[in-house]
C-alpha cells in the first residue's frame, strides 16, 4: 500500500523502512539486460532510497554533467518496485518516441527507462533503476518566485502536464502525486518540464480493464493532503479525473500563492470536506477574479468527469490555450519564471504598462475561493488579506483603486 497523506516538499519515509547505504563514487552495477552503468556522487534522498549521478560505464569517472541518474533502494522495500513498473511498462525509449512521432509533439515530459536490476554489496541486496538525469524542480522555482508563478507559465505547464498525463493514461496508469517538486526542469533545457516520482502511480486500467470505483477507509487521503482527489480521499483508488482534479490545485496554488485549506493541513477530513465543497456549489465557487475564466472551465470539465470517463484532454487543452489568448499570450514553449513576461499574473485585465508594475509591488489582490467559506480568504497574490464576507455574495471583481486592487461585486 501507498504512503499515506503528506505535505507538499516534506519527507514522508515511514521509519519502518531501510535507506540505501551509501556507495562510493565509482560502483558499478549491471542491469538485466546486462548493461554496466558507473555510479557518480549521490545527488538526492528520497524516503527510501539514495539518487546517484550516473554513466554508461567505461573509464572515465562520472562528472556533473552525467546525463542519468540511478535510484537505489534495499530490495525488500516496495516504492521503489512499483515505480520501477510503471516505467517498465511505459516510459521505454521507443514508447515514448513513437508517442511524440504519432502525436507530433517535440517532447514529452515522462523520463525515460535506460534499465533496472539488482545489485549485492556487503550481504545486502538493492534494486536500481536507471533514468534520464534532470535539474532543479519547481517548488524550488516557486519558493524563489515569492510563491506565485506568472499566470502565461501556468497556462503552459498546464499544458505540458496535460500532454504528459494524457501519455500515461493511454499507457494504463494515473500518478496521482502530481505537485511542483515533482516536476524538474531538463538538465540542459530550461523551457522543459518532466513529471517524476512515479511511487504512488497505479494501474487504473490493466489490459485495458478499468477498475471499479471502491471505498476503502484504509486508504483514505493517499497522496499529498492538500492537492491530492477527492476519490483519495475517501480511500478509493485514482482514476484519470483525479489527476486532472489535482493538476487543477497545483495550478490555483500556482497562481494565487496558496489553496483555500493550506493552513489546516493536519486536519484530512476538513481538508477532504473544503474540497467537497467545492465541489458541490454551482458555478462562480471558484471566484478567482472572473479574468480567471480558463481556470474555472478547467475545473467545471473535470468536475463532469466519471470515475471510467476518459478525459477530453483536447478540450482541456483549449481552454488553457484561450487563456493564453486572452492575455494576447500563446504557447510559445519557452517557460518563464519572471513575471514581466506578458500575462505575468492574475491580474486585472484593466491593468496595462506602468500601472501593473505599481500594483505588483502594492496590490492585495483578493482572491475569492469557495462560495462554501464563510471567511473569505484572499490567498496572497501580492499581500494576504483575509476578510469576512457573505457565503452567497456574487462573484467578485478587482478593481485598481489607488495603490490597492478593491474587491467589488461584479
Ligand atoms: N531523474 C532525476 N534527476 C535529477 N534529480 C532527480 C531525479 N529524480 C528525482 N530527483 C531528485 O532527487 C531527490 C530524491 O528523489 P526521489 O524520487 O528518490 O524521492 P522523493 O520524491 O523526494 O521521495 P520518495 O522517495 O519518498 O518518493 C528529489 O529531490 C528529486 O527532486
Amino acid at each position: 500500500m501507498p504512503p499515506k497523506a503528506k505535505a507538499a516538499g516534506k519527507g514522508r519515509g515511514p521509519e519502518k523502512r531501510k535507506l540505501a547505504e551509501e556507495f562510493p563514487p565509482g560502483e558499478v552495477l549491471t542491469d538485466t539486460g546486462k548493461k554496466s552503468w558507473k555510479l557518480g556522487a549521490p545527488i538526492g534522498q528520497g524516503g527510501f532510497g539514495l539518487l546517484y549521478l550516473a554513466d554508461k560505464n567505461s573509464s572515465k569517472t562520472v562528472g556533473a554533467g552525467a546525463p542519468y541518474v540511478i535510484k537505489v533502494e534495499p530490495s525488500d522495500n516496495g516504492p521503489l518496485f512499483s515505480e520501477l513498473k510503471f516505467y517498465m511498462r511505459a516510459a521505454k525509449p521507443d514508447q515514448i518516441q513513437s508517442w511524440m512521432k504519432s502525436h507530433k509533439t517535440k517532447y514529452l515530459g515522462v523520463p525515460k527507462y535506460w534499465g533496472s536490476g539488482l545489485h549485492e554489496k556487503g550481504g545486502n541486496r538493492y534494486r536500481f533503476m536507471v533514468m534520464d538525469r534532470f535539474g532543479t524542480d519547481l517548488q524550488k522555482k516557486f519558493e524563489e518566485s515569492g510563491r506565485r508563478f506568472p499566470r502565461k507559465l501556468v497556462l503552459q505547464l498546464g499544458l505540458r502536464l496535460l500532454d504528459i498525463l494524457e501519455y500515461i493514461h493511454e499507457h494504463e496508469y494515473v500518478h496521482a502525486d502530481i505537485k511542483a517538486s515533482n516536476l524538474l526542469l531538463s538538465h540542459n533545457n530550461p523551457n522543459q518540464v518532466y513529471l517524476v516520482d512515479y511511487g504512488l502511480a497505479y494501474r487504473y486500467s490493466p489490459e485495458g480493464i478499468l477498475k471499479e470505483y471502491k471505498e476503502d477507509p484504509k486508504r483514505c487521503h493517499d497522496g499529498t493532503i492538500e492537492f491530492t482527489s477527492i476519490d483519495a480521499h475517501k480511500g478509493v483508488s485514482p482514476c484519470r479525473r483525479s489527476d486532472l482534479e489535482i493538476l487543477g490545485y497545483c495550478m490555483v496554488q500556482w497562481l494565487c500563492s496558496k489553496l483555500p485549506w493550506e493552513d489546516k493541513l493536519q486536519d484530512s477530513l476538513y481538508v477532504r470536506d473544503s474540497k467537497l465543497r467545492l465541489k458541490s456549489n454551482p458555478p462562480n465557487i471558484y471566484c478567482f477574479l472572473s479574468f480567471l475564466d480558463e481556470l474555472q472551465k478547467f475545473v467545471e470539465e473535470v468536475k463532469t468527469l466519471s470515475y471510467t470517463d476518459k478525459p477530453a484532454y483536447q478540450k482541456l487543452r483549449s481552454i488553457l490555450e484561450a487563456g493564453l489568448k486572452s492575455i494576447g499570450a500563446k504557447d510559445d514553449d519557452k517557460l518563464e519564471f519572471s513575471s514581466s513576461v506578458n500575462g505575468g499574473g492574475p491580474l486585472s485585465s484593466v491593468e496595462v504598462g506602468p500601472q501593473r508594475a505599481q500594483h505588483r509591488k502594492t496590490c492585495c489582490c483578493a482572491v475569492m475561493v469557495a462560495s462554501a467559506f464563510k471567511t473569505w480568504h484572499a490567498p496572497d497574490l501580492f499581500e494576504a488579506r483575509p476578510f469576512k464576507r457573505s457565503p452567497f455574495q456574487p462573484p467578485l471583481m478587482c478593481l485598481p483603486v489607488k495603490s490597492h486592487l478593491k474587491c467589488k461585486n461584479a
